[in-house]
């Protein structure tokens, strides 16, 4: 099938943050309609990476999404979602507000709340859609935003550590999802901790501290020595 998503490419992408030097002259191709993920050891720069590729973030450099056609949709799924716990919204109330359909403070309308529930069922979370937000676990919170960004179906589907929270049922649900995804064309751009979901499921792999350390295709660059080198040094000084 002819890939969906754009092909991204990063030249000489630079980020400074509070006198920090988050980012120094990163240089990656992502291959339309494929599956990258971004590895790296803790503060490497791989969340601000994604940040930068979302416009929220005064980068150096540049960052160009070649679509293959009129510009899709671009979803993404943060490592966390920061929010007031007390906070009096159900997961209903949340994903209704997200998709955008009606302004917040009316009723949504009987076919969003019918395709609630199957984004919830799709996701595991079936019958959960009149709990707080802020009564979920994290790994419940977790497939939430993955329900939202997947419905309407991404082009490009941007991923920080979704596995993170999860349970093994729930990281099986995920790399189901990437797998279905990349059979549909779309581009998956993925930072991720585990090295072996990565190996699995990634067609190429970017290792980032600061600046890209070593890059190719994911069953073969990820060698144990490359890796125990990656993640034995703290984030580059
Ligand atoms: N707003 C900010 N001001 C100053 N420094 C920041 C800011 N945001 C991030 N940083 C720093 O930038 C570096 C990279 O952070 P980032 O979250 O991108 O790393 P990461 O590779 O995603 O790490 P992790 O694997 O721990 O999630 C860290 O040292 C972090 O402290």
């Amino acid at each position: 099938m002819s890939p969906r998503g754009p092909g991204i490419a990063l030249a000489g992408v630079g980020l400074s943050l509070g006198g920090t030097k988050v980012l120094a002259d990163v240089s990656l191709a992502v291959r339309p309609g494929s599956i990258h993920a971004i590895v790296g050891p803790n503060g490497g720069g791989k969340s601000s990476l994604l940040r930068c590729l979302l416009g929220q973030m005064p980068h150096r450099g540049r960052i160009v999404l070649d679509w293959p056609g009129e510009a899709g949709r671009i979803a993404y799924v943060p490592q966390a979602l920061q929010f007031d716990t007390g906070l009096p919204m159900t997961v209903r109330d949340f994903l209704a507000t997200l998709s955008g359909e009606r302004p917040a403070f009316l009723r949504p309308r009987p076919a969003t709340l019918a395709r609630i529930e199957a984004q919830l069922e799709h996701m595991g979370l079936a019958g959960k859609a009149d709990r707080r937000m802020g009564a979920l676990s994290g790994g419940e919170r977790q497939r939430v935003l993955l329900a939202q960004a997947l419905d309407p179906a991404p082009d490009l589907l941007i991923l920080d550590e979704p596995m993170a929270a999860l349970d093994e049922a729930g990281a099986r649900m995920i790399e189901a999802v990437l797998q279905e995804l990349r059979a549909q064309g779309v581009t998956v751009l993925w930072v991720e901790h585990d090295l072996a979901a990565v190996r699995r499921l990634a067609d190429r792999v970017t290792a980032l501290n600061r600046g890209v350390v070593f890059e190719g295709e994911a069953r073969s660059v990820l060698t144990p020595e490359r890796v125990l080198d990656l993640l034995s040094h703290r984030a580059a000084a």
